[in-house]
């Protein structure tokens, strides 16, 4: 299969907003190819964390090469999936570079969302082939014609161009297919050219160090040559590389146009660095453009729920970025909560992926501080309008029921419960998506959370002056119900420096896990006691007030307004 013509390989992604069915269709393509056999237990299979099956979304781009016969002729095409969230934008713009065409997924129940643009406009300045694809027509309040006016009049798509499928239950996927070996270009790259790859995502694993994903943009590579990277200058011997079926498939060879895996000794992730250029030793080359770092945007403390977990908790953070190169990661220590790091996230549903993968995948027990975003020193005063203090930028209808509207945020207002409050308040109706638009000055002040006086490090924030009273009350009535009460009272209390700005009291509370069982045997309440300590060890001492770990994320979502 190696040397496969160029002229029969497709290189594309499938590109929507979140729920429009990414997974599922590539679930389909990837049956229909016979990459995977027909069964329930296959079952979105690109989606290959466990935090991904279990939160039902794409969190690290996957590939697969699949064979496709058309007209007697078998084709390559090499499907890179992609991440739907907004917090992962920056993983779509990565995969799409590796190919020429995209299909733009739209639900045809709920029409062009937020994401559907932002995705749209990323593969249109990439110059690619945009098909797209009316995905959901089974239900029963599908209005396919709808979606297909909303596609014209907002991306200039012809409504013929657009393809109604259901990917749940099959229909016109195949089709699908047909479309993309016909109206996508195949890649230009040469086989003759000297070997030049982009390296567009990366792995590490424990065994063999860095899985590299790579595009080839010229030549071709084989088993045993040597390489380098231009990032950083080093070189390295090929020792395996091939096609990922989904799973790796080694080859002898890669060939212009083509896109697979390369294992050449790199021992991090950062000798992978995603964006960057893979040459042959003797044919010196032009690096490719490589990518705009992703951009942290949200920042929290994290420590170990037990100092003398420490070194086992460095060694699971450690492990975790190799993976992720989009966290950023600073050494940090405070007074209550002893040795930790200050991490970096680009947004908040990132943030609790990766808490989650600590926890699931190396079993750690982790405290995690109230997130804040990067703000600058010098602020004066704000652009103050409604109660998140947004501009309006524009306003466009993209049909009778929907319209798009921009706003410039500060990114604190948006950043913790923005989306989630979006959509209970439009039932769901209403997407969102944003982008960076650099600093802007603000009144801003730091606002202590205090329990029986003592500070609590977790919920220190950064508040707007204007917000401060409200910030403080409501965040004390959150904690108040998220503590559970306790043997003696409990103040809790927002501070601007010495200045006590809100307060709410919890009353005391005596119980006695055994007062039920009296008389009881023995094992019953040795099992009582074994629950409660249980109980506790998900408990942090603040003083001598007991907080619950998930207290300090939970009472950072809003529920006024
Ligand atoms: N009725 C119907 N449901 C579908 C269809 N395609 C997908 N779904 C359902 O829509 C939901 C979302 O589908 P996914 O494939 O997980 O969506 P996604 O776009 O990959 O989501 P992310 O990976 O999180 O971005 C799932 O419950 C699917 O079963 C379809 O053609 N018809």
């Amino acid at each position: 299969m190696s040397k496969f013509p160029v002229e029969r390989i497709r290189n594309f992604s499938i590109i929507a907003h979140i729920d429009h069915g990414k997974s599922t269709l590539a679930d389909r393509l990837l049956e229909l190819t016979g990459a995977i056999a027909t069964t329930d237990k296959n079952k979105q299979v690109l989606d290959k964390l466990q935090v991904e099956r279990e939160r039902g979304i794409t969190v690290k781009a996957q590939t697969a090469s699949l064979f496709y016969k058309y007209q007697g002729q078998t084709y390559l095409l090499n499907l890179i999936d992609t991440p739907g969230h907004v917090d992962f934008s920056y993983e779509v713009s990565r995969s799409i570079s590796a190919c020429q065409g995209v299909l733009l997924i739209v639900d045809a129940n709920q029409g062009i969302q937020a994401q559907t643009v932002a995705n749209f406009y990323l593969a249109f300045e990439a110059q690619l082939t945009i098909i797209p694809v009316i995905n959901k027509i089974d239900l029963k309040n599908a209005d396919p014609e709808r979606v297909e006016k909303q596609i014209e009049k907002v991306f200039d798509i012809p409504s013929e161009e657009c393809i109604r499928i259901s990917a749940k239950l099959g229909t016109n996927v195949e089709q699908v297919l047909q479309e993309v070996v016909k109206r996508l270009p195949p890649p230009t790259f040469k086989k003759e050219d000297p070997f030049k790859a982009l390296v567009f995502d990366s792995n590490f694993d424990h065994y063999r160090g860095v899985v590299a994903n790579i595009a080839l943009f010229g030549g071709y590579l084989s088993k045993g040559d040597r390489i380098i990277s231009a990032y950083l200058g080093k070189s390295y011997e090929v020792n395996e590389l091939g096609l990922l079926r989904p799973d790796e498939h080694p080859t002898d060879r890669l060939y212009a146009g083509q896109v697979g895996y390369v294992i050449a000794g790199m021992k991090e992730v950062k000798e992978a660095q995603i964006g960057d250029t893979l040459y042959h030793q003797k044919h010196l080359v032009e690096a490719l453009p490589g990518f705009k770092p992703a951009k942290a945007m949200v920042f929290a403390g994290m420590y170990p729920m037990d100092q003398s977990d420490y070194s086992a908790l460095r060694s699971a953070v450690e492990k975790l970025t190799l993976n992720d190169s989009s966290v950023t990661v600073q050494r940090d220590s405070s007074l209550a909560l002893g040795a930790g790091w200050r991490l970096g996230f680009l947004g908040l549903l990132h943030m609790e992926v990766f808490n989650q993968r600590l926890e699931q995948e190396y079993n750690a027990s982790v405290i995690v501080t109230a997130p804040t975003v990067p703000y600058k020193a010098i602020l004066s005063s704000a652009k103050l309008i409604k109660n998140r203090r947004a501009v309006q930028k524009n306003m466009v209808y993209i049909d009778d029921h929907r319209v798009m509207m921009k706003y410039l945020f500060p990114l604190n207002e948006i950043v913790v419960d923005f989306y989630d409050l979006l959509k209970s308040m439009s039932s769901g109706y209403a997407s969102f998506d944003y982008e960076d638009a650099g600093y802007q000055a603000a009144h801003v002040i730091k606002m202590d959370i205090l329990l029986n006086g003592k500070p609590v490090e977790e919920l220190t924030t950064i508040v707007h002056k204007d917000r401060a009273y409200s910030a403080g009350k409501a965040m004390c009535e959150r904690l108040q119900d998220a503590i559970p009460r306790q043997m003696f009272e409990i103040a809790v209390q927002a501070a601007i420096g010495s200045k006590v700005i809100a307060r709410e009291t919890i009353k005391a509370y005596k119980k006695n896990v055994l007062a039920k069982c009296y008389g009881g045997d023995v094992t019953r309440k040795m099992k009582l006691l074994k629950k409660q300590a249980e109980g506790k060890k998900k408990m942090r001492y603040i003083g001598t007030v007991q907080v619950p770990k998930d207290a300090f994320i939970n009472v950072l979502k809003r529920k006024d307004k």
